[in-house]
């Protein structure tokens, strides 16, 4: 398959146009309501408590991807959900993008009712009303990619993810990018070693620019992390936390793979 230009832009936009779709449709009050009926759980404050006792994994619920098609026939996101929080992952993220990563908000939705740690809803936002819809469905925290907006868009979404009580994952691929997170006040800021034009991973991108994000931010590597060593080396880099799908889906076992990269031993329940 070739890929277009800056996939980013393109699946960006999609996710507005269904974003709208869905809100021109929504019952608002009653999802107002239901958010405001439930407390967000600590997603950030999860990932601090575990990095102080070995790596934090957010265990990331992805069945397809946009570079590698699909990636997990056999997905059962409540089964996959339960081991990972068995085998100790510290947070889920779950994709909930349908045309690209064949994720939903259905799957949240699950997730929430089959587990207790906290849930990044992992899509594509650029409209509040996804931020609405993340706290309603039993979202703890929300991605902003700083690529996707100007700085007056990702404070007015991290004011109304504030307002719901949620956490930012604020994600980032650029020095430039890092600063513009900074100032804007983001505490959890993750650096991306996926290049948005070409799809590849360049983990080396990862040790590059660790340095540039201050003590008090709470750091999290993401994209291309498979093995306990690469998890090793980049703890010693700086990184609190590692957001990991890909190197978990593939395996038939997905917990059993948690267990190497948190150097634990692994119990099969599921
Ligand atoms: O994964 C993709 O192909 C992708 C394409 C376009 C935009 C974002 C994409 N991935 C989102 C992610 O950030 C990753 O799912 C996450 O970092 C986990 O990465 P991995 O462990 O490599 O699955």
């Amino acid at each position: 398959m070739t890929m277009p230009l800056d996939q980013l832009e393109v699946i960006s936009s999609h996710a507005l146009i269904r974003a709208l779709e869905r809100k021109a449709v929504a019952n608002i009050p009653e999802m107002e309501r239901r958010a405001a009926a439930r407390k967000a759980k600590g997603w950030a404050a999860a990932l601090r408590s575990a990095a102080t006792k070995g790596p934090a994994i957010i265990a990331e619920l992805k069945k397809a991807s946009p570079s590698k098609g699909l990636i997990r026939e056999n997905y059962n996101p409540v089964a996959l959900a339960k081991s990972f929080e068995a085998g100790g992952a510290a947070c889920l993220s779950v994709l909930t993008d349908e045309e690209f990563f064949q994720g939903s908000l259905a799957d949240l939705i699950a997730v929430r009712e089959a587990v207790n740690i906290p849930l990044l809803r992992k899509d594509f936002i650029v409209d509040p009303f996804q931020i609405l819809e993340a706290k309603a469905a039993g979202a703890d925290a929300i991605l902003l990619i700083v690529a996707t907006h100007t700085d007056a868009d990702l404070k007015e979404l991290h004011e109304e993810a504030n307002r719901w009580g949620l956490d930012v994952l604020c994600e980032t691929h650029t020095l430039d990018e890092i600063k513009r997170a900074v100032d804007l006040g983001f505490h959890t800021i993750g650096v991306n070693s996926r290049d948005l034009k070409t799809m590849t991973v360049h983990t080396q991108r990862l040790y590059e620019m660790v340095s540039a994000l201050p003590e008090q931010v709470l750091r999290v590597a993401e994209s291309g992390i498979g093995s306990l060593e690469e998890v090793e080396k980049l703890m010693k880099a700086g990184y609190d936390a590692f957001l990991i799908g890909e190197a978990l889906m593939r395996q038939p076992e997905p917990a059993a793979q948690l267990a190497v990269l948190l150097d634990t031993e692994y119990a099969s329940e599921f």
